[in-house]
């Protein structure tokens, strides 16, 4: 199986995680894609969505599935999301497709956060993948400067040659570098800085569940 069915496969296995006459809350990426994709085929049991990115909004409504304002919701009971690292204990780093803060939003509205991952995501330690960081702007030299003190590097995401550009307006480091042995305290460190508007470790809203590909089947991790 490549990498595609594996995603295919989790985002098939998560329907079993959604709670039919509910709203689900939605990730962003590509497997989260294969997720909305699989959704629709019980589109008519389910209340809607509440989307954490244009993405997968625009994705979506496409597939005829009814997605509501964060701010029209109350308690969400299951918020399915994909992730670029994942580690034992179900923190993990998320972002790669700079939807971060959103995500981070639906999955704090979230009692469950249901992970879906190829196997290749699951680390022993977060860092390998370059921890996103959603920053306004005019703090980003300074920001840099601060992961430079703690000894990583980083990088502002470029899209088409310029700096790529949020659903929030802002702008994305990509800080590679770090080996992240204390999650929750990182993550509480980074969010104080000025400037910060999200850091892609999700380690206060982490993992409940882990659905992960792999070429026998699909694993389940629970935290
Ligand atoms: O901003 C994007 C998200 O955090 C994604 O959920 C994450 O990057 C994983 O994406 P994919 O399923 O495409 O690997």
């Amino acid at each position: 199986m490549n990498q595609d069915e594996l995603k295919a496969l989790v985002g098939q296995a998560a329907l079993q995680y959604v709670v039919p006459g509910e709203i689900v809350g939605v990730g962003t990426g590509s497997t989260v894609n294969k997720f909305i994709d699989a959704l629709a085929s019980m589109k008519d049991r389910i209340a809607g969505a509440v989307s954490s990115s244009v993405a997968s909004t625009a994705r979506l409504q496409a597939l005829h599935i009814r997605v509501f304002d964060a701010n029209d919701v109350d308690q969400i009971s299951v918020y399915i999301d994909g992730a670029d690292e994942i580690d034992p204990a179900g923190h993990m780093i998320k972002g790669g497709g700079a939807a971060l803060t959103r995500e981070k939003i639906v999955a704090a509205q979230s009692t469950r956060f249901i992970c879906i991952a190829d196997e290749s995501k699951l680390v022993t330690t977060l860092g390998a993948f370059p921890v996103p960081v959603e920053v306004i702007p005019m703090a980003a030299r300074r920001i840099e400067r601060q992961f430079a003190a703690m000894g990583g590097t980083a990088k502002v995401r470029m899209k088409d040659g310029v700096p790529l550009v949020t659903d929030n307006g802002q702008c994305i480091l990509d800080v590679s570098g770090l080996a992240i042995k204390d999650p929750l305290a990182f993550e509480s460190e980074v969010n104080q800085w000025p400037g910060v508007v999200t850091v892609g470790v999700f380690a206060h809203q982490k993992a409940a569940v882990c659905l992960l590909g792999t070429p026998s089947g699909v694993k389940t991790l629970t935290f």
